[in-house]
């Protein structure tokens, strides 16, 4: 298996150190120097956790908490245990790391062979050793909270979805997630919130800070990067809706699914996993499934019939068979951005919020979590809603230059369109040598786009550079709402003006 990027980065740079120093004892050098970016990697992470902590947000909480809490008798079953060990790390450290200040937060680093380092929580598998890192999706686990279709009870028209208190109104006597007898709703709810308050009692901390919220939004939008430091208790997770999927049912999920992109990442446990979380509901013609603001529950895959999203009221799409919505809500942790009606009766799959973010979002999403920080940080990309940057970071891919390697040369056709995820580039032209220097949220390679000229300058890396790229479909199909900005910023436009004139 080819090693990760980051991986190849790290070795690239442990590489280079060697080169640097001609070490005469390369054990003790490579020990010293992991020793040494392991600090640096904590202290990121230490650093991340006091801003957490200014929110009232814990991200890893102590053993003893943890303890405190199961002795409460708040905790549910805890067969899945996971440490953090998600955390993307890597990326973040080459971006972000600074020279560690022997004096600065007061961290106190331990080796990293110590059994009890600070960061990682150990959790015991049955055998007693260490699952850090593991898969552990518990296949036996079959806490069926709630069953039955998804009878909504009232189909909504064109006049209600642009009266949203008729929507409410329906909405309120028909929950879409209480489709099925008022009992078994109840039970279910309530079982919800043991849950919640569960997950939310594991992560109380002993320095008294609030607990994590089941639905957690420090500011009403989140960074999903900075999601991935776990802010969703996963230590407590167990699939909400698991039951193992009849023949027929298999088959059927697998002819839907296999057409969904999201699966397709999935290693196959995992996608048994999904597989044996997901509910059948059945929705009809006029049916309100998603409404715009409200809090994200659950993702859905049509596997028949045909849905429709407006956004403040306005159609702006439909989709069908092996289509999906409603992540944004659950990856942002941001209310609904659009109303999905069904314009058909349609059979949808539903998962829980927790396991789509469990399962789905580091797989399926990679390239969204990868780029969200980016391409938010770019200011001619601000007018982009959250579903316009999704589709984006969806149609990015990237590519690592080293100094002095040509991206764009002068006089080329134009094919793609970069951003600058770290590094240095310089632009030059023949006639006038260096006309811009390009840095970390820089963008260039739009004016041949936009005017479909040939590539009016060359650009060449400086230092190595990390470049996110899109194809020129793409740049037509997904920057249109930028166009314009991009066409008022085009550095060409005075000087090809004055030609014309
Ligand atoms: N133009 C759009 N803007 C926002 N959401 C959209 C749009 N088109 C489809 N959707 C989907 O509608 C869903 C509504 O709920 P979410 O915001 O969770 O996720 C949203 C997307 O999956
Ligand atoms: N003064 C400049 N003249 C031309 N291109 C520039 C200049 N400054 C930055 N650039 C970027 O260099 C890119 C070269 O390829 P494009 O012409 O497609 O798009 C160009 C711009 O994005």
């Amino acid at each position: 298996m080819p090693l990760s990027q980051e991986y190849q980065f790290e070795l690239s740079l442990f590489e280079k150190e060697i080169e640097l120093q001609k070490p005469s004892d390369f054990l003790q050098f490579a020990s010293n120097y992991f020793n040494k970016r392991l600090e640096l990697q904590r202290q990121f992470i230490k650093n991340q956790e006091q801003l957490a902590k200014s929110k009232g947000i814990i991200l890893f909480p102590t053993n003893n908490n943890r303890n405190d809490s199961v002795s409460a008798g708040n905790a549910i079953s805890n067969p899945n245990s996971h440490s953090n060990s998600n955390v993307d790390i890597p990326s973040q450290l080459s971006r972000n790391a600074t020279p560690v200040d022997s004096h600065a937060q007061n961290v106190k680093f331990k080796s990293p062979f110590a059994d009890n380092d600070p960061h990682t929580v150990p959790h015991h598998d049955d055998t007693g050793s260490s699952n850090f890192g593991k898969d552990h999706s518990n296949e036996n686990s079959s806490s069926d909270l709630f069953k039955g279709s998804f009878n909504l009870g009232g189909s909504l028209n064109q006049q209600d979805v642009e009266d949203p208190h008729a929507m409410n109104r329906k909405r309120n006597n028909h929950s879409p997630l209480g489709p099925f007898d008022g009992h078994q709703n109840t039970e279910s709810k309530a079982n919800k919130k043991t849950a919640a308050t569960s997950i939310a009692a594991a992560t109380a901390d002993s320095n008294g800070a609030t607990p994590l919220p089941f639905h957690f939004n420090a500011e009403r939008r989140t960074s999903v990067s900075g999601e991935t430091i776990n802010p969703d208790n996963f230590d407590d997770w167990t699939p909400e809706n698991f039951s193992e999927k009849s023949d027929s049912q298999l088959k059927r999920l697998e002819q839907s699914i296999g057409k969904n992109f999201l699966f397709n990442k999935l290693d196959s446990d995992n996608r048994r996993l999904v597989v044996n979380c997901l509910e059948e509901k059945a929705v009809q013609k006029g049916d309100v499934i998603i409404q715009q603001g409200d809090e994200g529950d659950y993702f859905y895959i049509v596997e028949q019939g045909v849905v429709e999203f407006y956004v403040n009221k306005q159609r702006v799409s439909t989709s069908g068979a092996g289509s999906s919505f409603g992540e944004l809500a659950l990856m942002y942790n941001s209310p609904r951005a659009a109303t999905v009606i069904a314009q058909t009766d349609c059979i949808l799959w539903v998962l829980d919020r927790l396991t789509f973010r469990k399962i789905l979002l580091g797989s399926s999403f990679k390239k969204r979590l990868m780029y969200d920080d980016l391409l938010r940080s770019i200011p001619v990309l601000k007018s982009l809603t959250t579903y316009d940057r999704a589709k984006l970071a969806d149609a990015l891919d990237t590519q690592i230059y080293e100094p002095n390697q040509v991206i764009i040369k002068e006089g080329d056709s134009g094919e793609n369109f970069y951003l600058v995820e770290y590094g240095k580039c310089s632009v030059t032209k023949k006639d006038k040598g260096e006309v811009a220097s390009l840095t970390k949220g820089s963008y260039f390679g739009e004016v041949a786009l936009i005017n479909d000229l040939p590539r009016q300058a060359t650009v060449t890396a400086t230092e190595r550079t990390k470049v996110a790229f899109l194809g020129k479909s793409g740049f037509q199909r997904l920057l249109g709402p930028v166009v314009d900005v991009l066409k008022l910023n085009d550095p060409t436009r005075e000087e090809r003006e004055a030609q014309r004139h």
